[in-house]
């Protein structure tokens, strides 16, 4: 992964980093450095997923998925960082792969009902992950499947992995029932879990190529050195910082793929938990490029200066030419491709925020493949780890979500947590029709 920030230079953009005031946060970035250096040392909590290149084991996973890497559909059931990377990864490979990947992270009951009907259950396979094992979600869900297997007359414990953590109800379970499982790392935060079977046991079913996956990943962790200027990852994290410190309170991750749009929803969770603590933090936006330049565009040019649009350019894609016609005002896209057009639509797009003094960052990739994308993982969660030193925050807990998950919980009677009170408790203004 490069990243090219010339666009959030104060000479371009409003607000912007000056040369200068990056080369003195440059500093904080060699401090900063240190302090993942040694965490990653000592496996600390959190730390510990920059290890995962290194760490995770490709045989183990493919030898789990053994038994159902032939399905005709997986349906992984969890939610949050235990479905976004892996999401993110088969989504953006989707082309490769003869299974098609299903995810059940939501719980709306017509949606969940309507993903399963298509299935061909007799030859489908199931994904269960929860680092904890508690998740509500994950586990109705879960039984949810179970039952439409067996409603269906289909043995789901031939056809069940699961990724949990050491105990708890999920673990219990795989032991009952002997499932093929694996372990969710220690010191690996879920959406810092990409890169483990949190993540691969969805691209191994779908037959992606992990190794490839996680050399693209080692790559980027080469390239971690002490200064933003040697570094894509840091000079990321280093520039939202920077930018968010001079008022662009929002990020906005505008991938110029289909293929990666499951990136952008996988960056707006690490962006957000990692970073949102102690009034701090960028609000993360998704937009998906071409598409979004015909309605959220007109915002990020001519709204508010609160923004920091980041690109991210696919690279060397398949590509579809544009068939000639005889009408006279189109016929300069006959000799044209698909391909060029979106191209010259990215650089338009870039132009025309960068000559409204529009801060943008451009992520670029050589091509979407498991290398390339191993590499955007790593980096992302790299420039995040490194934002979080700058904010001063604790990267790696997420309190706020644990607040609500622990009232929905109380509200269900699933225990005693004083948190559910508040639902009892609030102001109501309602205006009735
Ligand atoms: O993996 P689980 O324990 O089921 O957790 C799934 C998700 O739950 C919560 O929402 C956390 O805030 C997320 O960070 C986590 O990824």
């Amino acid at each position: 992964m490069n990243v090219d920030i010339g666009n959030a230079l104060a000479s371009v953009a409003s607000p912007g980093a000056s040369r200068e005031s990056l080369e003195r946060l440059d500093e904080q970035v060699a401090d900063a450095h240190e302090r993942i250096v040694v965490g990653m040392e000592n496996s600390e909590h959190g730390y510990e997923a920059l290890n995962l290149p290194e760490r995770t084991d490709p045989d183990e996973i493919r030898a789990a998925v053994e038994p159902v890497v032939d399905a005709e559909a997986l349906i992984t059931v969890g939610i949050g960082g235990s479905a976004l990377g892996a999401a993110t990864i088969t989504d953006a490979l989707a082309d490769e792969s003869d299974t098609d990947a299903v995810y059940l992270d939501n719980v709306d009951p017509e949606w969940v009902s309507n993903h399963l009907e298509g299935l061909p259950l007799e030859e489908t396979a199931i994904n269960v992950v929860s680092r904890s094992g508690t998740t509500a979600e994950t586990l109705a869900n879960f039984l949810v499947v179970r039952d439409a297997f067996e409603a269906a007359g289909v043995d789901w414990t031939e056809r069940t992995i699961v990724t949990t953590g050491e105990s708890g109800p999920l673990r219990n379970l795989a032991d009952r029932h002997d499932l093929p499982s694996l372990k969710v790392p220690d010191g690996v935060p879920g959406r810092f879990s990409a890169l483990s079977a949190v993540g691969m046991v969805a691209a191994a079913v779908c037959g992606h190529d992990l190794e490839a996956l996680l050399e693209g990943a080692a790559a980027e962790r080469e390239s971690l050195t002490g200064s933003l200027f040697d570094c894509p990852a840091y000079a990321y994290g280093a520039t939202a910082y920077a930018l968010d410190q001079r008022g662009a309170a929002v990020n906005a991750m505008v991938p110029y793929a289909e293929s990666l749009e499951t990136f952008a929803e996988w960056f707006a969770q690490l962006w957000a938990e990692s970073l949102g603590k102690d009034d701090l933090g960028q609000t993360p936006a998704r937009a998906l490029g071409v598409t979004d330049q015909h309605s959220q565009l007109q915002l990020y040019r001519a709204g508010p200066r609160d923004k920091l649009v980041t690109f991210v350019s696919p690279g060397e894609t398949d590509d579809r030419s544009i068939p000639d016609t005889d009408v006279d005002e189109l016929a300069y896209l006959g000799d044209a491709t698909l391909g060029e057009l979106l191209e010259a639509e990215f650089e338009a797009t870039e132009a025309s925020l960068a000559a409204a003094g529009r801060p943008n960052v451009r992520l670029e990739l050589e091509t979407v493949d498991e290398y390339e994308l191993g590499g955007l993982l790593y980096g992302m969660e790299a420039a995040c780890v490194l934002a979080g030193e700058l904010y001063g925050v604790n990267t790696f807990e997420q309190p706020a979500v644990e607040w609500a998950k622990k009232a929905t919980r109380g509200l269900l009677g699933g225990g005693e947590f004083e948190e559910a009170d508040a639902v009892a408790e609030k102001t109501e203004l309602r205006i009735e029709r």
